[in-house]
């Protein structure tokens, strides 16, 4: 029986993957695995059963990503489940900037009672007037899972769309249309672009990406969209743009009290995932992934050990190693085995950065013994015999 514990709500549709083998828990301390959304785990202490951390979502800066690996918890997230949700309201976003629809609708709330509400609407709709996204420039700084949607759709609006991404994947590159310029410097991006939206995870080399320096390269009167994360926008810099007019308008998924109202920034309570779809996706996806972890030990779309997959678990037992990435461990394990008579009939070993998973078959019952000494060896840092 595997327990685990939700951290956030999570959809019911993936809650249902788990079937009789698994109870749902109260305490995170009791869990085999975590599912979480965007509820920070930096401070939690984890308990000594924690095998898995699954983030229904794709950014993980909510998660401890190295103590979690030292630990032997593997993080999974959920690539691209949320993609489309967020490309959605990006869309959104960008309208809401090029027209003023909010000051609009607000107008037509605050006249709500007035007995010529339409012939007033027609006097007062000149200073709700906005541009149009047909023709305009927009820079895509990132492109990922919605980078590229994103990118995409806005050639579909007659949008001029430039993509900056040095570390593109060869999937993603395959996504994206050839009518996308491919902008060999941010710098160029940002000189050239009306609308810019930024895309990339938060990482130590991108939190602040958008300061001072880059608003002065952009265009006076540039729109910024940001439902990537707070950090990665110096939000002092982008206040002082938006109060100088160097930036017009400010669109972004999280409200931060530096942000909130002031004139020119449109604030959304992180909603770009929330929809049933991206909702649903993710909580699926995270589902698939923890079980087939606890059951088979394989390991897919994980951010902090490689991903490893031997299929189902057959006769015989299964002994999955999480160690560092240093030599001579899958030596270490051959003989170790060997010692003890076992044949193995099936072996992977892959390797991320400092970490590693071996992942070894065997045709006999492996004793408790031979896990102590497994896990003796120096640089091994989590055993387990799926059975
Ligand atoms: N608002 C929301 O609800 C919401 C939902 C999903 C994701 N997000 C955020 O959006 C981010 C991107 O999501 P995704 O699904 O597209 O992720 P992704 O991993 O598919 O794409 C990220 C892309 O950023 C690129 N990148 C990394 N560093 C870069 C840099 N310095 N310059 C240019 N490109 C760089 C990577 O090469 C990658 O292609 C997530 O990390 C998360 O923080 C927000
Ligand atoms: O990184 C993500 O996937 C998003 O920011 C969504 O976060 P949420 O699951 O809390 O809506």
């Amino acid at each position: 029986m595997y327990k685990y514990h939700c951290l956030n709500p999570i959809a019911p549709v993936g809650i249902e993957r788990f079937d009789e083998n698994y109870v749902r828990v109260e305490s995170p301390e009791e869990a085999d695995a975590i599912l979480v959304r965007s509820a920070s785990m930096h401070e939690m202490e984890f308990g000594k059963d924690l095998k898995a951390v699954a983030r229904a979502g794709a950014g993980v800066n909510n998660i401890p990503l190295e103590k979690c690996a030292e630990k032997g918890i593997v993080v999974f997230n959920t690539p691209g489940a949320n993609a489309n949700g967020v490309k959605e309201l990006v869309l959104a976003g960008m309208l809401l900037a090029a027209r003023d629809i909010i000051g609009g609708i607000n107008w037509v709330q605050e006249h709500e009672e007035d007995g010529d509400l339409a012939k007033e609407a027609e006097k007062a709709k000149k200073a709700f007037a906005g541009r149009e996204l047909d023709g305009k420039k927009l820079g895509v700084i990132g492109l990922g899972a919605i980078g590229v949607r994103v990118a995409n759709t806005a050639t579909h609006l007659g949008m001029d769309v430039y993509g900056y991404d040095p570390y593109v994947s060869v999937d993603a590159a395959w996504q994206l249309s050839r009518n996308i310029h491919h902008a060999k410097t941010v710098d160029e991006l940002y000189k050239e672009c009306d609308y810019i939206s930024i895309h990339v995870p938060a990482l130590d080399s991108t939190k602040g990406m958008i300061n001072r320096e880059a608003i002065s390269l952009m265009k006076k009167g540039v729109t910024i969209l940001n439902f990537a994360r707070d950090v990665l926008v110096d939000s002092e810099a982008i206040v002082d743009g938006l109060l100088s007019g160097s930036v017009k308008r400010y669109v972004t998924d999280f409200p931060t009290p530096e942000i909130a109202g002031v004139k020119g920034a449109i604030v959304i309570p992180h909603l770009g995932a929330s929809t049933e779809e991206s909702e649903d996706n993710c909580a699926k996806m995270a589902a698939k992934a923890l079980r087939d972890y606890l059951e088979n030990g394989n390991i897919s779309h994980s951010v902090n050990y490689p991903d490893c997959n031997m299929g189902s678990k057959e006769e015989g037992s299964r002994v999955t190693i999480l160690h560092r990435n240093i030599p001579n461990m899958l030596g270490q394990f051959t003989s170790l085995l060997a010692k003890e008579n076992m044949n193995i009939t099936l072996m992977t070993n892959k390797s991320k950065k400092a970490y590693a998973y071996t992942m070894i078959d065997v045709d006999a019952e492996i004793s408790g013994n031979v896990v102590k000494r497994l896990e003796d060896i120096e640089g091994v840092l989590k055993v387990r015999v799926i059975v």
